[in-house]
């Protein structure tokens, strides 16, 4: 018996090392073979004809931009002056484009903007570039090293509420259209500039109506481009090099509206239970239930695929075997806010209001919350989750608002427009790794969804981890060096749109 116990646990032994052995077998080979997703940037053909100096004119342009203060803020709730204002700043700013024949200007909206540049070539679908005329409040304007709407330039950097998100990719695209009409430059696919103006507020009086006259007009856009991930420098763990992040899909997202009501009363003699320790306990489990982490189940896993063979070590052993190391990637990405937003569906508690006076019981607690819904789960999901955790029918839950997340995007070799994108970002960022990721917030291209199944968010400026804090928060700014770069990526962006989608180099022939 005792030799049968020994021979059986020889054997289990023996098998067991074989396995470990095979698997290390596979972690190895995967690490020294992985693909590269990386391709060279395409040679450098730049003359001084071919370049868009960030020189004195173009950045008062981009400062007085700045001082027009069109702050968004409730639904609904604007500064219509000053987008009047905006408005008009830009068709004063760029005359050759509004002189244009071939330009078509529409006001969407009352304040929206929709520019249309008649390409040569009517059998090309006609491509988007989106951006928006409004900007979140400010907020702590005694720690702004500079006024918030001054646009002040100091130590080389544009300060200003609006330099990143976004007046920068408006304006940007704008001289870089400006730049190619003075050049009597006509391009051969007709290109759509769009301009909402409460992008801060979800678009429903902004995008929403751009979407609804380019769907009456029967439009089909090869392919949008709107604001988005930036590129990272130091974002990512394990690779040094900077990082051009493409949001191919966006979160959903669902914002939920808790209400209990109970009997209030004389705060001396109280029940055991008051709706605020009712909604508390509710919303305290919420907080403590995490949404399940769904890391490697989505476009997350493809973008550490891609940056894979040039990470360090160990983060490349994890990138390229993530069969393997998902659920220890995934451990390491719930750890920090940025990269668990990434991970998970996330649950904010945003607003909380309750109770009218000290010595009053209050009758009814309310609370807000902020679901941003992982590419991979659902409203109905995450609907589900919350009421299993709540488990409390004194918990009234209603939608206030939701949006499923967005379709993916094609991306990769595999996708023309993808690969035109990556080169015009190369083009800029000629050291830049590119990769696809997916956006944590929501933009306009929530309204654009019907329009193209190509929807693409990026911002072609460097992002260090510091700044993360200045998107929407103090001292946001821009260097002049990334200014100059936004200008000419769009403008490579529409050259480069005037070359066949091909092809070749990527084996695809363009479809339209
Ligand atoms: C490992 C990390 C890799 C990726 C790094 C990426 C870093 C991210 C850096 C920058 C992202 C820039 C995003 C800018 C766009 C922000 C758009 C925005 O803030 N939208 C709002 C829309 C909104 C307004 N009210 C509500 C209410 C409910 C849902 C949405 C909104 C937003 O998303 O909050
Ligand atoms: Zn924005
Ligand atoms: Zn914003």
């Amino acid at each position: 018996m005792a030799r049968g116990i020994r021979y059986f646990l020889s054997v289990t032994l023996k098998l067991l090392a074989v396995m470990l052995a095979s698997v290390l077998m596979i972690v190895v080979t995967r690490t020294a073979t992985f693909p590269s997703y990386q391709t060279s940037p395409p040679a450098c053909e730049e003359s001084d004809d071919d370049f868009i100096p960030a020189d004195k004119e173009r950045l008062a342009r981009f400062t007085s931009a700045i001082q027009l203060q069109t702050v968004s803020y409730e639904r609904g709730v604007g500064t219509p002056q000053e987008l009047v204002k905006f408005s008009q700043f830009i068709q004063e700013s760029f005359p050759t484009i509004h002189g244009s024949p071939m330009v078509r200007r529409d006001v969407v909206g009352n304040y929206s903007l929709l520019y249309r540049v008649e390409g040569s070539d009517a059998s090309l679908q006609p491509y988007m570039l989106a951006s928006h005329l409004d900007v979140v409040p400010v907020a702590e304007e005694a720690k702004w090293v500079a006024p918030p709407f001054s646009g002040e330039l100091k130590d080389g950097y544009i300060y200003g509420r609006g330099t990143i998100d976004a007046k920068h990719s408006l304006m940007g695209s704008l001289e870089a259209l400006q730049f190619l009409l003075s050049r009597g430059h006509q391009p051969k696919r007709t290109l759509y500039l769009a301009f909402g103006h409460d992008e801060e507020t979800q678009g429903h009086f902004g995008a929403k109506v751009i979407s609804e006259v380019l769907t009456q007009r029967g439009e089909k856009i090869k392919f949008i481009l709107d604001e988005g991930t930036p590129v990272g420098d130091g974002l990512l763990p394990g690779v040094s090099k900077p990082v051009a992040f493409i949001g191919v899909a966006e979160k959903g997202f669902m914002t939920l509206h808790l209400e209990v009501n109970e009997e209030g009363g004389h705060a001396s003699m109280p029940k055991p239970e008051s709706a605020i320790g009712i909604l508390s306990k509710a919303i305290s489990k919420l907080e403590n239930n995490p949404h399940p982490n769904m890391f490697g189940t989505g476009v997350e896993a493809r973008m550490l695929e891609y940056v894979a063979t040039e990470m360090t070590l160990p983060y490349r052993m994890l990138s390229s075997n993530l069969w393997l190391f998902s659920p220890l990637v995934a451990w390491v990405y719930s750890k920090k806010p940025q990269t668990n937003a990434m991970a998970r569906t996330t649950t904010a508690l945003t607003r909380f209001n309750a109770g009218v006076k000290d010595n009053v019981i209050s009758p009814e607690a309310v609370a807000v919350i902020d679901h941003r819904i992982h590419p991979m789960s659902s409203v109905e999901e995450v609907m589900e989750f919350d009421l299993k955790v709540i488990n409390d029918p004194r918990v009234n839950v209603k939608v206030k608002n939701s949006r499923p997340p967005a379709p993916i995007s094609p991306y990769g070799k595999d996708s023309p427009t993808y690969m035109m994108l990556q080169e015009t970002i190369q083009q800029i960022y000629p050291d830049a790794l590119v990769t696809p990721t997916f956006m944590v917030a929501t933009t306009d291209t929530g309204h654009y969804w019907n329009l193209s199944n190509a929807i693409y968010r990026f911002s072609p400026y460097v992002m260090t981890p510091s700044d993360l804090a200045r998107l929407h928060g103090v001292n946001e700014r821009i260097s002049v060096k990334d200014y100059e770069r936004v200008m000419n990526f769009y403008y490579h962006l529409i050259v480069n749109m005037d070359k066949p989608l091909e092809t070749k180099r990527h084996g695809h022939e363009d479809e339209l």
